[in-house]
Order: structure tokens, then C-alpha cells, then sequence
């Protein structure tokens, strides 16, 4: 065991953590109920476990497939529109209802987000692509096959760079790179709705027949917490092409993490798939779940079957679904009614061609927008601040694109660039304002950027006034929750109606520090003893005499002239 302790070093250490709190708070309890175990990563940043005896560590592997919903106004091969929460079965053509005679049409807005999506993961983009029906029996799939691309996909070999937190420290960042096998365009299914009442399931086709990406990515991860991060990453790129809003909560962001355990230098083990996870909270539960079981299992003298299984998101555990399609055949065939998919580039673009029947992949390359990793490269060169605080402006931005629906709107990097060009303050101390003060506000009353009651430029305006030291930082953060109360005044005007401007008068400000060490006799004993620290103290009192109007730079100073005399 001491071995395997030693080796907590990188990456997922706070679930290690985690899980042996659990172990040791419930011995013998819980979902884990027999023996002790221990998840640590190892060097390569691969996360070690040691099974029951405590001698032989485990490495779990962890590989996810990624349904995205493309944004796109229209379906993968039909005309009927795309829409979250229609009525039932008001978004479906005929063809999405797989009558005879109807053939599909491709949709070249799903392409070119699927190109779009590729480039930026580094992916190859084949310039020739094909279609396939994969076929299984079930009732929201009318054809009885999805057409995807299994043989041929439109984009392979690329990979995904993502930071984690060590221990939950923003801090202590590592970057990580797992690798993309390949993104391929498919039709999303119908919906089954299951009425228990009356033992019946109803079926809805609105979905039938959307455009998904189905990014598969290479078993190169070890956890939960890196899995979370790698799927968050992925979101906020998708969001900053607009090929897909990715919004989890609205199914638009699917993963099914694919879960092994070996022991180091035997080959992977076998592998369990848990189905249709919806919230990176639960991916990262899921996958920690089910590494713990399998370790379990095999510890036990068990053996683990390729099955599929759902996450039961309120019992925090993995549960069976079906087995796997060892069994199941797709009897994967072309399409026939779909020809192989074309794409160009500069250089094999055939001369007077008509730009609106082709795609050009290089066209698409230079009109990318910066990817969140430039967008925080960019911040942290142009304005100085700290990586992690570039980190999250972003996180922060991603969640509200989450939680708003308005995924292309300004979000708080933007808001943070707005203050900063409009104030005298160093972008280091605005970010302290944005990051701490701000957020703070947002996060209590559940608002978006947008809905800030204070403005970038209110904000700045407030900030201009302790830059030119007219305020004290106390009195500006209460200037701050005055502004948030929405009430149509300036930082000025509240500070005037409040009189909170900075004592001017020296004088006063004397009489105030000799009061405050006239009352503190104790603690200018202290400070004479050589205990500076006492000093805060004092400054303190002043502050709260002055209520906050005093500068603290210069009491300090005439606190310490005071007390050397
Ligand atoms: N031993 C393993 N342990 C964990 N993950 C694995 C292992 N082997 C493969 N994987 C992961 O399993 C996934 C396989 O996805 P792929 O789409 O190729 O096949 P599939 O799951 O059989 O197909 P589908 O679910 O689309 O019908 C990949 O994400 C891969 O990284
Ligand atoms: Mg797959
Ligand atoms: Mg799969």
C-alpha cells in the first residue's frame, strides 16, 4: 500500500482522496463494501489503484465517445426543423418517418460544422468520406438502421488538450492531450416515452433524423475528474465554433464513457460502457463508480463482461442495461442512396467551380475563431493576469452558455477587456474585482454577465474613483453593493450621497489614529514589543471610525510615526 500511496503525485489525487475518505469513514459499508482499496496516479499521470490484497495496482483506462448535437436550423438529411421541446411528432418528415420513396438529402451546414470541428481538433479532414446504415431493431428508429459513417469518417487522428486542477487547486493546473480516433456525422434517433400508468410507449420522431457528431476519443484517460475536464474543454470549443450548442441539460452534449481496468505491462482490460451520461458532475461519478466496481469485481475473484450500463444518477452508481453487441450485429452496409462525401481544398478545388455546391476545407480553416487555449494565451499575455484566472473567465462563460441558451453572446472575458479599457487600474487589479467581487454578486442572485445590474462601465467608473484614490477599497465595495441594487446611480453619485469619499483631512485623520491607540493600550505594548502584526488591528479600528473613508496606506503611516515618537 505504501507504494501505491507514494505514487499521488499529479491529476487525480482529490479523488483519491475522496474515495479513501469513503473507505475509511464506512469500512465495510457503502457501495464498496469489501476490502480496502486506494486510486492514485501514477507518473504519467495515469491513476493507480490497488485491489483487495493491496499488492497488485490496477491502472484504469477511460475512453469516450461524444454525441454533439449540431446547431443547425435544419435535419442531418430532411428538411424539418430543429427545435428543443416542439410538441411531439410536429417536427417530422416524411422522410425522418422513413416512409417508401423518400431519400435523404445532406445537410451542408452539418458538414461544414463537422469540418469546422475537426480542424479545430487538430483532426484530419478526409476528403472523401462515406455513409453506412448500421442497423438495430428498435421503435424510435422507423428505418431500423441509422445512417453514420463507419467505414470512412469525416475527420480523424486529432487530439484534445485540457487542464485539471491537482486537489482542487486552481493553482496547480496540468495540461493533458487525449487523442481524437475520429468524428463522424450520424442521424440522431426518436424518443421513447414510457407511460408506466397505462404500460405503453408512446414515440417521438422530432429528433429523428438530427445531425449529431460522434467524436470517438482514444482510451487515454484515467479518471473522472479528467474525463470532466476533457468533456469540458470539448463543450467550450464547440460553443466558440457555434457547431453545436452543447448543452448538456437539453441532450445536446451526450458521453458514453467506456471504462477498463488492467494490471501494468498485461493488455487493457475488458471494457463496460455507461450510457447517455447528460452532466459532467455525474461523468465524473460514473467513471470514478465504475473503475471502483471493476476493481471490485476482479478483486473478488469476478471477471467483468463487455455490457452496457446506465448511471443512476440518485443512487451514484452504475447499474446494467444490456449486454454489448459482441452479440449484436449491426450488419453495417453502404448507403446506397448517398454518394461518397466530396470535400475540397485550396488546392484541389476545380477551377471556375460554384463555391455554393462545394466545401472548401482551407476556406473554413481561416475563418475559425480563436479557440478558448488562444483566448486564454491572449489574456494572459496581453493583460498579465495569472493562467488560472484566465481559466475562469472562461469556466464561467462556459457555464453561463449553459445555463442561459445564449452561447454566442459576450460573456466575462469580454466584460473583463470592457472594464479594463475603460479604467486607469491595472488589468492585474481588475481582474481581483471581476474574479472575486463580481462573480461573487453573479453567483448569489443565479445571473448571466449579461444581467449584471452593473455594468462594464459602471464598474470601471468605480474602480477609476479608488484608482485616483478618491475612495478606500472598503468604501468602493460598498459603493459596489449599492450599484447592484440597479438603482440608476453612478459610483459618483452614490458615493457623494453616502459620504464615502477618502478623509482628506490630515488633521483628522490624526486625532482618529491617537484616539484608537489612546483605547488600545495592550496592543501598543505589543506592537513596541516588536509584534507589527498588532498594527492591522489598529488600522482597523481606524477604518471602522472612519467608517472605511480613510486611506490605509496613510494611517499605517501615521500610526507607526505615532507610536515610534
Ligand atoms: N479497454 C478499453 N478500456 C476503456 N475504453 C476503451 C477500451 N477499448 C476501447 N475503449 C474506448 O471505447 C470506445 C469505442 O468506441 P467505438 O465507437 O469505436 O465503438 P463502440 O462503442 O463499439 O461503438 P458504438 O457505441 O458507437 O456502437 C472508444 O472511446 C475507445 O477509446
Ligand atoms: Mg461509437
Ligand atoms: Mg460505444
Amino acid at each position: 500500500m505504501a507504494a501505491v500511496l507514494a505514487m499521488v503525485a499529479r491529476g487525480c489525487g482529490g479523488v483519491w482522496r475522496r474515495l479513501r475518505q469513503r473507505c475509511a469513514v464506512r469500512p465495510g459499508s457503502g457501495p464498496f463494501p469489501r476490502g480496502e482499496r486506494a486510486v492514485a496516479c501514477n507518473a504519467r499521470g495515469g491513476m493507480m489503484s490497488a485491489g483487495k490484497s493491496g499488492l497488485t495496482p490496477w491502472i484504469p483506462v477511460v475512453g469516450l465517445e461524444i454525441h454533439a448535437q449540431i446547431s443547425s436550423n435544419s435535419k442531418l438529411f430532411s428538411g424539418s426543423q430543429v427545435q428543443f421541446a416542439a410538441p411531439p411528432n410536429s417536427l417530422v418528415s416524411f422522410f425522418d418517418a422513413s416512409l417508401p420513396g423518400t431519400l435523404p438529402v445532406l445537410n451542408r451546414r452539418c458538414v461544414e460544422a463537422a469540418v469546422m470541428t475537426g480542424l479545430a481538433l487538430n483532426c484530419h479532414i478526409n476528403k472523401k468520406s462515406l455513409f453506412d446504415r448500421k442497423h438495430y431493431f428498435y421503435a424510435d428508429l422507423p428505418a431500423g438502421y441509422q445512417i453514420t459513417q463507419q467505414r470512412v469518417p469525416i475527420a480523424v487522428n486529432g487530439s484534445l488538450s485540457y487542464s485539471l486542477c491537482i486537489d482542487n487547486k486552481m493553482s496547480q493546473m496540468v495540461t493533458k492531450t487525449v487523442r481524437i480516433k475520429q468524428i463522424q456525422l450520424e442521424q440522431d434517433s426518436g424518443k421513447s416515452l414510457h407511460d408506466d400508468a397505462r404500460s405503453q410507449t408512446l414515440v417521438d420522431l422530432n429528433r429523428a433524423g438530427v445531425g449529431l457528431m460522434e467524436l470517438v476519443m482514444e482510451p487515454d484517460m484515467c479518471c473522472g475528474e479528467e474525463a470532466a475536464a476533457a468533456v469540458r474543454e470539448l463543450q467550450l470549443i464547440l460553443q466558440t465554433l457555434g457547431s453545436s450548442q452543447a448543452v448538456m441539460a437539453e441532450g445536446q452534449l451526450r458521453v458514453d464513457a467506456n471504462v477498463s481496468v488492467h494490471h501494468p505491462g498485461e493488455p487493457y482490460g475488458v471494457r463496460t460502457e455507461v450510457k447517455n451520461i447528460n452532466s459532467i458532475r455525474f461523468l465524473a461519478k460514473a467513471v470514478d463508480y465504475e473503475i471502483q466496481r471493476q476493481i471490485e469485481e476482479l478483486g473478488n475473484g469476478g471477471t467483468i463482461s463487455n455490457e452496457t450500463r446506465a448511471f443512476d444518477s440518485k443512487l451514484g452508481c452504475t447499474v446494467p442495461m444490456r449486454d454489448k453487441e459482441g452479440k449484436q450485429d449491426y450488419r453495417f452496409m453502404p448507403e446506397p442512396n448517398l454518394p461518397p462525401l466530396i470535400l475540397y481544398d485550396a488546392k484541389s478545388l476545380p477551377a471556375n467551380m460554384n463555391h455554393q455546391q462545394v466545401i472548401n476545407i482551407d476556406w473554413i480553416r481561416e475563418r475559425l475563431p480563436d479557440l478558448p487555449s488562444v483566448k486564454r494565451e491572449k489574456l494572459v499575455e496581453q493583460y498579465g493576469i495569472l493562467p488560472e484566472h484566465s481559466f475562469t473567465l472562461l469556466v464561467w462563460q462556459q457555464d453561463q452558455n449553459c445555463n442561459s441558451r445564449h452561447s454566442n453572446e459576450d460573456g466575462l472575458p469580454e466584460f473583463f477587456e470592457n472594464v479594463v479599457k475603460q479604467t486607469q487600474m491595472k488589468p492585474k487589479k481588475v481582474i481581483g474585482w471581476i474574479l472575486n467581487d463580481l462573480l461573487s454578486y453573479l453567483k448569489q442572485h443565479s445571473l448571466t454577465v449579461k444581467e449584471s445590474p452593473v455594468s462594464s462601465f459602471l464598474l470601471a467608473d468605480l474602480l477609476n474613483l479608488l484608482e485616483k484614490k478618491e475612495i478606500s477599497s472598503t468604501a468602493a465595495k460598498q459603493v459596489l453593493a449599492e450599484l447592484w441594487k440597479g438603482k440608476g446611480k453612478t459610483p459618483l453619485e452614490t458615493v457623494k450621497e453616502q459620504k464615502l469619499e477618502l478623509l482628506q483631512d490630515q488633521k483628522e485623520l490624526e486625532q482618529i489614529c491617537q484616539a484608537v491607540i489612546d483605547g488600545q493600550e495592550n496592543e501598543v505594548m505589543a506592537i513596541k514589543a516588536g509584534n507589527q502584526k498588532v498594527l492591522n488591528k489598529l488600522i482597523g479600528l481606524v477604518q471602522k471610525k472612519t467608517q472605511g473613508r480613510s486611506n490605509p496606506v496613510l494611517v499605517k503611516q501615521l500610526l507607526e510615526k505615532k507610536l515610534s515618537e
